[in-house]
């Protein structure tokens, strides 16, 4: 039997808040479907006018959403001003290379009490930064009113009305709940928290971990290798995320293992996708050539890689996505070398020796600043 999709609770008569989603895409088109089935006043900006022209006036965005029809209330536009104008949160979901020049072009025209909300799953290849820093960066407003949203969220399914759930993150519980507020509908659920770290290196990083479920896919191996895989990079992503200051539990949620789940499994994932094909044999050229939307995991590999040897953590499984990016690991001895070059046991949870030393944690941390000493001290991208 098909499953039959969520309706939308409409709360236009509860609140009719006005707000803008920047970038008309599948992520942001499907997220101003959620806002606009939540009951608010949506405008979107495409950039390019014939996107617009369609949303606005056969409420459909055929090239990136087939078969969706999208809310009747729902507006479209391409020009920033309009889209900007009264909006009191914005929601970004440009491709992350591109969110500074987008958020420059934005600034003239932003409200002065809007929060401005993340909704990408990238980092900046030059500076290594997350989307919120880039947007504390560029735009003058206090970090207290920057979310970022994050979750098992593949935006075809949720056009299609099937139950979600999400969690929005800042460093203000207060604009937390209030995004959340207002991105929760009879389909999709938002829950807060407030480690913005975790939340959205957790999005950043699954997709490097679903390139890796791709490859081994495109190879032809089973679901042992995908599990240990999946398993492994878990612990990849934690280690990572928790020496940037996130908390491990953000990373065992929605932000980490859920939307880790929902992409390492499916074919709507780009990440995924694009993985199958190196896995296939074909070269990263040709991947990138034959991807028609955007994958994030190929533009983050790099400065995630850095980051991680800046503060001592060991991504095995990601080291490896970059080898077969390059073309020096054939895609099927991906998986032999799942751990360190050490040929000795090693303990399943990075930090197990540390607890016989009185403290995970401390241990984590003690071994990290001997890595930063070993290395000059050197704390981040581009020191
Ligand atoms: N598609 C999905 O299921 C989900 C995507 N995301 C994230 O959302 C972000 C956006 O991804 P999608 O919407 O999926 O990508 P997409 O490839 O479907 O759409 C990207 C949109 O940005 C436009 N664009 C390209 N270059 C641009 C530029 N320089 N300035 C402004 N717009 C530009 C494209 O024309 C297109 O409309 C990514 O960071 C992705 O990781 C997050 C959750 C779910
Ligand atoms: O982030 C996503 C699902 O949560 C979408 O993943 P892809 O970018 O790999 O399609």
């Amino acid at each position: 039997m098909k499953a039959k999709a969520q309706k939308p609770r409409n709360l236009a008569v509860v609140h009719g808040k006005r707000v803008a989603v920047l970038g008309a895409g599948s992520w942001g088109t499907t997220f101003a479907k959620i806002l606009a089935d939540g009951g608010s006043d949506v405008v979107v900006w495409a950039r390019r006018p014939e996107l617009a022209r369609e949303i606005q006036e056969a409420k459909r965005n055929s090239d990136y959403l087939p078969g969706v029809n999208l809310p009747v209330s729902l507006r479209a536009t391409a020009r920033l001003d309009l889209a900007l104008a009264g909006a009191e949160q914005v929601f970004v979901s440009v491709p992350s290379q591109s969110l500074r020049e987008n958020l420059v072009a934005v600034q003239p025209h932003l409200g002065e009490n809007a929060i401005v909300v993340s909704l990408m799953k990238g980092v900046e290849r030059a500076s290594g930064l997350r989307m919120s820093e880039v947007i504390a960066q560029v735009l003058p407003i206090a970090p207290d009113d920057i979310a970022v949203i994050s979750g098992p969220n593949l935006a075809l399914e949720i056009a299609k009305q099937q139950p979600t759930a999400a969690v929005v993150s800042s460093t203000s519980l207060e604009t937390a709940q209030a995004v959340a507020m207002l991105a929760t509908n009879g389909y999709f659920r938002s829950f807060v928290n407030t480690d913005v770290i975790g939340t959205e290196f957790g999005g950043v990083l699954k997709n490097l971990i679903a390139v890796a479920i791709g490859i081994v896919d495109g190879v032809g191996y089973g679901e042992n290798t995908k599990a240990s895989i999946i398993t492994r990079g878990l612990v990849e992503m934690t280690d990572f995320a928790v020496a940037y200051g996130a908390q491990p539990e953000t990373l065992s949620g929605l932000a980490g293992l859920g939307d880790l789940i929902a992409t390492c499994q499916s074919p709507l994932s780009r990440n995924n996708t694009a993985g199958r094909l190196l896995g296939q044999g074909y070269s990263f050229g040709d991947v990138v050539k034959q991807m028609q939307q955007t994958t994030e995991g190929f533009a983050s590999v790099g400065p995630i890689l850095e980051l991680a040897r800046a503060k001592g953590v060991e991504m095995p499984i990601v080291e490896q996505v970059r080898q077969v990016l390059d073309g020096t690991l054939d895609p099927k001895d991906i998986a032999p070398h799942l751990t360190t070059d050490s040929d000795e046991p090693q303990g399943e949870r990075t930090l197990d020796d540390g607890q016989a030393h009185g403290g995970a944690a401390l241990w984590g941390s003690l071994k990290r600043a001997f890595h930063q000493l070993r290395n000059g001290g050197r704390g981040s991208l581009g020191d």
